[in-house]
């Protein structure tokens, strides 16, 4: 209803199965061992500045590989879907950053073009083509189209309406997007303003913008390239508003793509960054009195008779947000590709940048080699293989559900909101300042725009805003989680992520039982400490609530609600450290894969509990001293990384088109590519530069003329 470092026998599996790969899939350093081909191997070596590194892994890359995807399957489409766009011309992104607004936007309409030829050409699957558009990597309408268009008219068209119009968008005969966010309203659903008023004489909708503040104002693909919309507005019939619902609106001509009669469009301005979202039309629409057929109401959830008669289903208003948790899904299984793209690229620098000299005057030491860089960075890494494992269970979840809803079982509906709307809050937060730490990480360089990090964090740090604002969709888990609370006393027993909460009794009273900095490395006393914390983080919450608001409950939710958002946030957290510590506990092949998964998955929730001491000190989870336990392991596991840390972030298995990196590149030849690329820029295309002659030499001819008559 709502569906919208490696051993020798790996090696040559890699190498001499494909010996057309490209200069990013060079095998391993370990690989030089083997006989066979090895003048070629010799060749690169020369220059794979990162084989040392490669060398000191201590776990199966290959198979790290297939843990991170998901399955050999997964990792073997995946590479062939990379290397088919890294191949391709068409598909260069080297150039974006220097590309005016109007150029970038006709590059992305070319791409999406070229990605379509390519997709029906080659006959790819629906997972081949999702993979093939998600490493042409430039945000455009094609993302609206399939990522909320298709999804929006699955969940909440009749199968009658779906059989009219998914063919059309499947085959690109139309192009459509989602419109609902309005100029004075984002947040606030229920406060939008545009209007669907049933014109029983006609048997149609008219659609109207009464107000400035009712223009659709954001949409992804509706400035310049969308068709079709599905446009959420307050349906009116019989002289009553039943509030906001979806309709399906056409807004250009098929023929020639000018706006229909009625319909204001456009896009809303440049946005931050150069390149990064600005290859996005994101609109503007307005209606004056557009008149659809009654048939374009999107009917599954409620219906308008043909005499207008309103007709709700008997199924929970709450699934006319279903596109929006089907994307929250997703963006949470996007923050981890984000993530780990960031920090692939700053530890294969960090490994390759060299500053101050050793103690006893030898060479100069590696960056990674700090243990601030380590500390700063090992945290991210653990978070990117965090994130990719949550992501995983969010989307079994999210499929359940939506099997549970298609048999009109609603009961996990508030769980899946829960997990969505936080999950996508706390790992796209985390995944924006992770990418603009790992540009510190990378110095002056990671500053360049060819180093990719200052587009990557410009592409990326909409994902706080879009598809709800992260405090909003925070205070909707804080609600739940006060509701789930007032509920233990009736002896209501929580399910699913909201179990733990069911064990008050004594997580209320608990004493952590560790001793020393070993025992952290035990999931179940990392386990207690994190249920303990977030428990008592919401209780505490639940009764500030209650005392300091006597009167009314939602303004003590209203007083309390920064601390609110901070027991959201241990919530969610507590699900992160699980989850991960779930996957340890299952079977993973591969030599040592299974032993660096469980020390990130320390490291992740370590590092958590560091950063978040005052929570548990204040909650008396823990004591001081088990605190700087904690940290000391830390340390520990940081050092424990060290080693395989270039392996770790290989195992991500990005190509260098895909990175868009002269920091990242595979080989760690760092130094002459930041060199040529300097010389790319359009301000090198002359020697002197443009404005010299009205600028520049009138400016220094004058002061010259001053200095002579002195
Ligand atoms: C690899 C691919 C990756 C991504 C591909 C796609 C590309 C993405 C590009 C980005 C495009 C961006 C698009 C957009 O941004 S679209 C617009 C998104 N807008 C929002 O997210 C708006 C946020 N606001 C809301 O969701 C709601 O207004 C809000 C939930 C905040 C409040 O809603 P409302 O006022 O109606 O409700 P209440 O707070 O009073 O809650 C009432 C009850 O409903 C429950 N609830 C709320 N939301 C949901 C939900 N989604 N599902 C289920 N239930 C929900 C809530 O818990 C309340 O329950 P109770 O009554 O039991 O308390
Ligand atoms: C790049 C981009 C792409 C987008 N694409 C689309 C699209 O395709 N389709 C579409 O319909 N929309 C789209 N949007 C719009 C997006 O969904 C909204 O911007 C988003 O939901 C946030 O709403 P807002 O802009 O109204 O923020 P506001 O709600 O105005 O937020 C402003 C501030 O107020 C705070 N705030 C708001 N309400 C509360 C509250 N109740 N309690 C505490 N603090 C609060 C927020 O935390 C924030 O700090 C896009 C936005 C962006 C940036």
């Amino acid at each position: 209803m709502w569906r919208g470092g490696s051993n020798t026998r790996t090696c040559k599996r890699r190498f001499f199965s494909s010996p057309t790969r490209s200069r990013h899939h060079r095998p391993p350093y370990i690989c030089r061992l083997h006989s066979r081909g090895s003048q070629h191997l010799k060749a690169m070596a020369e220059v794979d500045h990162l084989a040392a590194e490669r060398a000191t892994a201590r776990f199966d890359v290959e198979e790290m590989k297939v843990a991170w995807a998901g399955s050999r399957h997964a990792v073997h489409v995946a590479d062939r879907m990379a290397r088919l766009v890294a191949s391709d011309p068409v598909f260069r992104k080297d150039n974006r950053t220097m590309l005016s607004r109007k150029e970038l936007f006709k590059d992305t309409l070319r791409k999406a073009a070229h990605a379509w030829k390519r997709i029906v050409e080659l006959r790819l699957t629906e997972e081949e083509a999702d993979l093939l558009r998600q490493y042409v990597d430039q945000p455009g309408y094609v993302d609206l189209h399939w990522g909320m268009f298709v999804p929006a008219i699955k969940g909440q068209g009749t199968e009658e309406q779906q059989h009219k119009w998914l063919p059309l968008a499947y085959k690109f005969q139309i192009i459509g997007c989602y419109a609902q966010t309005e100029l004075g309203h984002g947040s606030n659903v229920q406060g939008l303003e545009t209007t669907a008023t049933f014109d029983p004489k006609t048997d149609e909708f008219v659609i109207h913008s009464p107000t400035l503040t009712s223009s659709k104002w954001w949409p992804g693909g509706l400035g310049k390239a969308s068709t079709h919309a599905v446009v959420y507005a307050r349906l009116i019939t019989e002289g009553k508003d039943y509030g906001i619902h979806g309709f399906i609106v056409q807004l250009r001509s098929l023929e020639d793509h000018s706006p229909l009669p009625g319909v204001t469009l456009g896009d809303i301005g440049g946005k931050f960054g150069s390149g990064a979202y600005n290859s996005m039309d994101n609109g503007v629409l307005r209606f004056d009195h557009v008149r659809i057929p009654r048939d374009q109401m999107l009917m599954r959830l409620s219906q308008v008779t043909r005499e207008g008669k309103y007709v709700h289903s008997n199924v929970p208003k709450q699934l006319l947000y279903g596109t929006m948790v089907y994307v929250r899904q997703s963006i949470v299984a996007d923050a981890s590709k984000a993530l780990s793209r960031a920090v692939c690229i700053a530890v294969r620098y960090s490994a390759v940048r060299k500053q101050f000299g050793s103690q006893d005057g030898g060479p100069e030491t590696q960056v990674l080699n700090y243990k601030t860089q380590q500390s700063r960075l090992f945290p991210l890494l653990a978070s990117a293989y965090a994130f990719r494992f949550v992501g995983d269970w969010l989307n079994w979840l999210y499929t359940d559900v939506t099997q549970k809803l298609e048999a009109k079982d609603f009961s996990t509906l508030q769980e899946a909101h829960a997990c969505t709307a936080g999950l996508k809050a706390v790992t796209t937060s985390v995944t924006a300042d992770a990418i603009e730490e790992c540009r510190k990480l990378c110095g002056g360089h990671g500053y360049l725009n060819s180093s990719g990090l200052p587009e990557l964090f410009a592409v990326y740090v909409p994902a706080c805003t879009y598809e709800g604002d992260n405090v909003v969709l925070l205070l909707q888990v804080a609600r739940i989680l006060m509701k789930t609370v007032s509920q233990l006393a009736s002896g209501k027993q929580p399910v699913g992520t909201m179990a733990y909460m069911g064990k008050v009794q004594y997580l209320m009273q608990c004493k952590s039982a560790v001793s020393s900095a070993e025992d952290w490395l035990n999931p179940d006393a990392i386990q207690e400490a994190f249920e303990a914390r977030a428990l008592r983080m919401a209780v505490n919450c639940a009764q500030n609530i209650s005392q300091a608001a006597s009167q009314e409950e939602a303004a003590g939710f209203y007083e309390r609600s920064p601390d609110l958002l901070e027991a959201a946030v241990a919530h969610i957290q507590l699900i992160i450290v699980t989850k991960f510590i779930e996957k340890v506990h299952q079977e993973i092949p591969g030599h040592g894969v299974k032993e660096q998964l469980q020390a990130l998955c320390n490291v992740y929730a370590l590092y958590i509990l560091h950063k978040h001491l005052g929570d548990f000190l204040a909650t008396g989870c823990i004591t001081p001293r088990q605190g700087a336990l904690a940290n000391e392991q830390l340390g520990k596991l940081y050092a424990q990384v060290r080693p395989n840390a270039v392996a770790l972030v290989d195992a991500f298995n990005y190509t260098d088109h895909y990175l868009g990196s002269v920091l990242g590149r595979y080989d760690g030849d760092v130094y002459p590519a930041l060199y040529e690329e300097a010389w790319k820029d359009p301000l090198n295309e002359t020697v002197v530069p443009e404005g010299y002659h009205e600028y520049l030499r009138p400016l220094i001819k004058q002061q010259q003329l001053k200095l002579s008559r002195l």
